[in-house]
């Protein structure tokens, strides 16, 4: 059953985190809706990872703090009610069965026993559960790090790159368990710099680029459809003197298939232009980036 609390899922506050010279993560803050599955993006070396091990409690911030539900990781009395992880490595012995990693990890948090049952059901690793870890593929391996986070029934689900490694029947399996866990009510965040792979299951997104916040919003919001910004192509009576009239102006245009392409702008401000210079509009539409594009137009912008 899904689990509500008035409380914010995930809060980041100010987050920053120094190692000797470098920042990793740098006065970041941003909120995370419940009930909605958000990718946490960013390219490599953006500061995905610590921000998420902040948030878990598994590095210590050098200023601000992440919170769950209201409560800093290590605050929450039974943090595997409140909060599943699945990180790059869920530390089990090659040596022995997935079942048994489950098992320990039960008893260590004390919850009952019979979870792990529900659990391997739950990611279809029943069949596999007695094999030793040592033998499970990569897709088995992901499998059984969900299947831990999955044990205390938590309402919050964070996993840092998901689909890394994984083949395409990996990746969709992944993509529709995820996509069960959030229409239960819960939320999910999840962190990857592979958009392609994961777009399609987001609807709220969070970009970072060297540690800081260069977007957040719905999916549409940040590919610019419903900011009122973006591309904006334009038919008109004149198309060549509207292409002037904008570089006149400054604005960055071009010729696309007999239409004036602006690459930013708005659909108000390309109407203005054409009517101050007298030129009528036969058709003028916002293009939506792509959520890939949009993210290597920011990542790009501010890497420089
Ligand atoms: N323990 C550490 N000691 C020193 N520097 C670190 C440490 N952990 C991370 N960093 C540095 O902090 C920055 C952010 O790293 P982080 O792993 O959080 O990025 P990321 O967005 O998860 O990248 P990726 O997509 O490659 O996993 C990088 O420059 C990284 O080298």
């Amino acid at each position: 059953m899904p689990k509500r609390t008035d409380t914010t899922p995930i809060a980041v506050d100010g987050l920053t985190k120094k190692y000797g010279s470098v920042t990793a993560v740098d006065q970041l803050s941003f909120t995370v809706r419940p009930g909605r599955i958000t990718g946490f993006l960013g390219p490599n070396g953006a500061g995905k990872t610590t921000t998420l091990r902040m948030t878990l409690g598994l590095v210590t911030p050098s200023a601000g703090r992440a919170t769950i539900h209201g409560h800093i990781y290590r605050q929450l009395a039974n943090p595997t009610s409140v909060v599943g992880a699945v990180l790059d490595d869920v530390g089990a012995h090659d040596s022995r069965s997935g079942r048994h990693h489950l098992r320990q990890l039960c008893a260590a948090a004390r919850i009952p026993a019979s979870r792990v049952d529900d659990v391997l059901a739950e990611v279809d690793l029943t069949q596999a559960a007695d094999r030793d870890y040592g033998t499970y593929s990569r897709g088995m391996r992901q499998r059984l790090s969900l299947a831990q986070a999955l044990l205390g029934d938590p309402e919050v689900l964070i996993m840092d790159e998901p689909t890394n490694g994984l083949d395409p029947s990996g990746i969709r399996w992944i993509l529709d368990a995820l996509r069960e866990f959030a229409d239960q009510g819960r939320t999910v965040l999840i962190s990857t710099h592979v958009i392609a792979e994961i777009q399609s299951l987001l609807e709220d997104v969070i970009i970072i680029n060297r540690g800081t916040l260069v977007a957040q919003g719905t999916v549409a919001q940040v590919c610019g459809s419903e900011s009122g910004t973006g591309q904006v192509s334009a038919h008109a009576s004149d198309p060549a003197g509207l292409l002037a009239a904008a570089r006149a102006k400054g604005l960055s245009a071009t010729m696309s298939g007999g239409a004036v392409l602006f690459s930013d702008g708005g659909i108000e401000q390309v109407s203005a232009l054409a009517a101050q210079e007298r030129i009528t509009l036969r058709e003028v539409s916002s293009l939506q980036h792509s959520l890939e594009a949009a993210f290597l137009n920011l990542t790009r912008q501010e890497g420089k």
